[in-house]
């Protein structure tokens, strides 16, 4: 039977050895009830909205509310995460630094910090338990440095006022004896100096508050950070806010208009992915059913396309074998010939054809906006570049960018635009006599080379908005521009002689991809 509550947590910070093994955790006193502690937090913000923490509008605990209007596309703070961690196979940033080695738009890779063989404690646990993930990690870093004296009081307090879904955990056998061997295991690391209940709490709370560490040039996250502010911050499929990191600092921008007194959101996942996935991983992940504006449309569209509730989850299926049709392709295109069924790309667009109109009523097509769809266009885009054909990869990349739904100030509209661009540069470099050219219907490659401008141009102004101007990812993309239009003869991109050539330049293309004219661009 559970034990009286010892109460130690709010009152010390994190739980002592010396203190009982209590596995109950006392009803959570949420972050909101504490103004010293959400004060003290919001200090470390570095910004100039005023920004609150209390109760929230959208979950039982809190979150955090804008005290100004904010307009779109303007940075609401930035701030050096409680704790940040890269997963451990991340190939591209530095685990000490966090700078991304990787080329960006084709530039030159920049050497990695050597890495150094260590003796210290967080080695020898990723030697005893080499799976540990992220979250994981940044549970054994906060227990760590609890030990060393280093996580302030208010910090572990705040820590602990924090959603931590224990109850909803260990309702659930299988999860529970996982996340109870992680805290033993990282509990043991840092020399047993909390006691088990607290470690037991810490790790789901992690995993619950953590959020993804998105860098500015890359559409998936490579690691997680907490922070204590940020974790306060609910989600929607829809948000009004995203986050990311460069360098060191995690930075929360709007994507939409704020008015005062509203509460932010961030999207806690891939916000690529179709409602049923993203339902399904919020329900696991989080323990919420959304129920976000979004989440209403797309199971509408879904409802009036199919005519008949019953044949949803085979639509739902469609939709993850085409993530998993997308993943096997990409997978193969790293090891060629050992995956042959995917090597060519025609098999593997027929492959996606026979999903689609496996999932829906024979009558119907897949809407080309309907996710993962533009998504999958865009990947194939990436890959037919790779296999040396430009033709295939820009239809695809002009219909997957162009049908997607996304936010043109947003961090994924950013990132598909400059995969367009990158395609368009390929593409539009072709020698006149190329074979792919032959084929008279495919646009000249003067029309290539000016949508080119035009999408570098919009590239440019959605950085600027997404990440803002002193990111090294949007100074990347200006530079680019600005090498370009030093090379190109005639009317500068930005002008209105150059819309007048940009325009029917654009329509032309976009007909010969198939995307309607008076689409986004
Ligand atoms: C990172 S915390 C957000 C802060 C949290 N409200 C608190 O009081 O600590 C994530 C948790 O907040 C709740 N939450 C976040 N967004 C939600 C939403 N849109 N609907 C319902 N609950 C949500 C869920 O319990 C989720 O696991």
């Amino acid at each position: 039977m559970a034990k009286e509550p010892a109460k130690t947590a709010n009152k010390t910070g994190f739980g002592t050895a010396d203190d009982d093994d209590d596995f109950t955790p006392p009803p959570r006193d949420p972050l909101h009830a504490h103004p010293d502690l959400c004060k003290a937090n919001l200090e470390r913000l570095v910004t100039d909205i005023p920004l609150e923490i209390r109760a929230s509008n959208i979950s039982s605990g809190s979150g955090l509310f804008a005290g100004a209007d904010v307009e779109a596309g303007r940075e609401i703070y930035n701030v050096y995460p409680t704790m940040k961690v890269l997963e451990a196979n991340n190939d591209s940033f530095c685990h000490y630094c966090f700078e991304d080695s990787q080329p960006m738009l084709g530039g030159a890779s920049k050497p990695k910090q050597p890495t150094k063989a260590c003796t210290g404690d967080e080695c020898k646990i990723l030697k005893k338990v080499p799976q540990m993930t992220a979250h994981n990690l940044i549970a054994h870093r906060l227990l760590f440095w609890q030990g060393k004296g280093c996580i302030t009081k208010p910090v572990a307090k705040s820590l602990m006022c924090l959603e931590s879904h224990f109850n909803d955990i260990t309702k659930d056998p299988e999860r529970s004896t996982e996340v109870l061997d992680v805290a033993m295991a990282v509990r043991e690391a840092t020399g047993n100096k909390v006691n088990l209940a607290t470690a037991w709490k810490l790790v789901p709370l992690v995993r619950v508050n953590s959020v993804r560490l998105r860098p500015t040039s890359k559409k998936e996250s490579v690691g997680y950070a907490l922070d204590i502010s940020t974790a306060t911050i609910n989600h929607s499929c829809d948000p009004n806010a995203h986050v990311f990191f460069e360098g060191q600092r995690l930075y929360v921008r709007s994507l939409k208009k704020i008015a005062a007194g509203d509460e932010i959101t961030i999207c806690y996942l891939d916000p690529t992915l179709d409602v049923a996935a993203r339902k399904a991983l919020l329900k696991r992940e989080y323990f919420f059913d959304c129920s976000c504006d979004r989440c209403k449309s797309e199971l509408k569209e879904q409802r009036s396309l199919l005519g008949d509730d019953t044949k949803l989850p085979a639509l739902h299926q469609a939709q993850r074998d085409i993530i998993s049709l997308m993943g096997s392709a990409v997978r193969a295109s790293k090891y060629p010939g050992v995956y042959p069924d995917y090597d060519n790309l025609a098999t593997v667009e027929t492959k996606l054809r026979t999903i689609m109109a496996g999932a829906i009523p024979p009558d119907k097509t897949w809407p080309e906006h309907m996710e993962p769809l533009p998504s999958a266009r865009l990947s194939l885009a990436m890959l037919y570049l790779q296999q040396g054909k430009p033709v295939p990869a820009l239809r695809n990349a002009l219909k997957g960018r162009l049908f997607s739904v996304r936010r043109d100030i947003g961090p994924d509209w950013v990132n598909e635009m400059v995969d367009l661009v990158t395609v368009c540069i390929v593409a539009g470099s072709l020698p006149p006599d190329a074979a792919a050219l032959e084929d008279k219907t495919v646009p000249s490659l003067e029309d290539i080379r000016t949508v080119t401008y035009g999408f570098l141009l919009a590239a440019c102004h959605g950085a600027l908005k997404a990440f803002g101007g002193d990111s090294e990812y949007s100074k990347g993309i200006q530079e680019m521009m600005g090498v370009m239009v030093a090379k190109r003869p005639g009317v500068t991109p930005g002008t209105k002689e150059f819309a007048a050539e940009f325009e029917p330049a654009q329509a032309r293309v976009l007909t010969w991809a198939g995307v309607p004219v008076k689409s986004e661009s």
